[in-house]
């Protein structure tokens, strides 16, 4: 199990500093959920960690390994993974098609002493696993795009698992996703708690506040507050900068 540590991380667009002096320890194992106003910098943020986009300054951390200087490929090389936008689901290929290719790219040449067959059923056997654990193996021999929106939400976490991160990334994944869906994604991602770390940016709070151990609120670019779903929940600089606004407009 790995933490993720960011220390005093920043990053301007022009004279807008998108990402301001911003610190966090992700605990091994914990889901950490970072909520915030619209353009507060969350996809920004998650981008720096991820490696998708360069800091002007600070550091990120996976465990004892310094990651900054690291492009994302080799990010997820050692174990961080981002879902839902460093992959791209193929439409003309199968569901387990597009997970089998995930796990290919992970095994790179390990299964090359394996017979053609022997190679794709240990492809396929991976994939499956990971469909499972992404609830979505009854859709297996499907194409992506015969998949609904909330089941390719789904496959996208499944081909994040078949990477088998140490930290996962979650960037909005309940985005667009509605309903009995929103519900068996959230207990799907209960269910994977405590496998690995995961930092989870979302807006549906009910899933923030059902699944994070502890909540970071940005506001501006700046971590305001950290702390249990509980602490986040009643802290009145929170209410005033994010919630209260939230829950009203509910
Ligand atoms: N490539 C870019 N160039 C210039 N400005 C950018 C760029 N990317 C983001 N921004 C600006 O940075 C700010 C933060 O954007 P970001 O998308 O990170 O916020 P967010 O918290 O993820 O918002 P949302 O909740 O709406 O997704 C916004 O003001 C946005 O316009």
């Amino acid at each position: 199990m790995t933490s993720l540590t960011v220390r005093n991380l920043t990053k301007s667009f022009g004279a807008l500093k998108v990402t301001d002096d911003v610190s966090l320890a992700v605990e091994p194992g914990e889901i950490h959920a970072i909520i915030g106003p619209n353009g507060a910098g969350k996809t920004t943020l998650i981008s720096q960690l991820s490696g998708q986009l360069g800091s002007d300054g600070g550091s990120v951390s996976l465990g004892d390994r310094d990651i900054t200087r690291l492009s994302m490929p080799d990010r997820v090389k050692l174990g961080l993974a981002r879902s839902f936008q460093i992959t791209s689901v193929l439409p003309g290929f199968t569901t387990l098609e597009n997970v089998a290719l995930a796990v290919q790219a992970r095994e790179g040449s390990s299964f090359r002493f394996f017979g053609t067959v022997a190679r794709e059923e240990a492809l396929n056997r991976a994939a499956l696993k990971a469909l499972a654990e992404a609830g979505l193996d009854h859709r297996a021999d499907v194409l992506a795009k015969s998949l609904s929106h909330g089941e390719h939400r789904r496959l996208e976490l499944a081909i994040a698992l078949a990477t088998e991160p140490s930290v996962l990334l979650l960037d909005e994944p309940l985005a667009g996703v509605g309903g009995e869906d929103a519900e068996t994604f959230v207990a799907n991602l209960q269910r994977l708690k405590g496998r690995f770390t995961m930092v989870l940016i979302e807006h549906d709070m009910d899933a923030v506040f059902q699944l994070a151990d502890r909540v970071s609120v940005l506001v501006y670019g700046r971590i305001i507050a950290t702390g249990t779903p509980q602490a986040i929940r009643s802290d009145p600089q929170v209410r005033a900068a994010y919630l209260g606004e939230e829950e009203e407009a509910a």
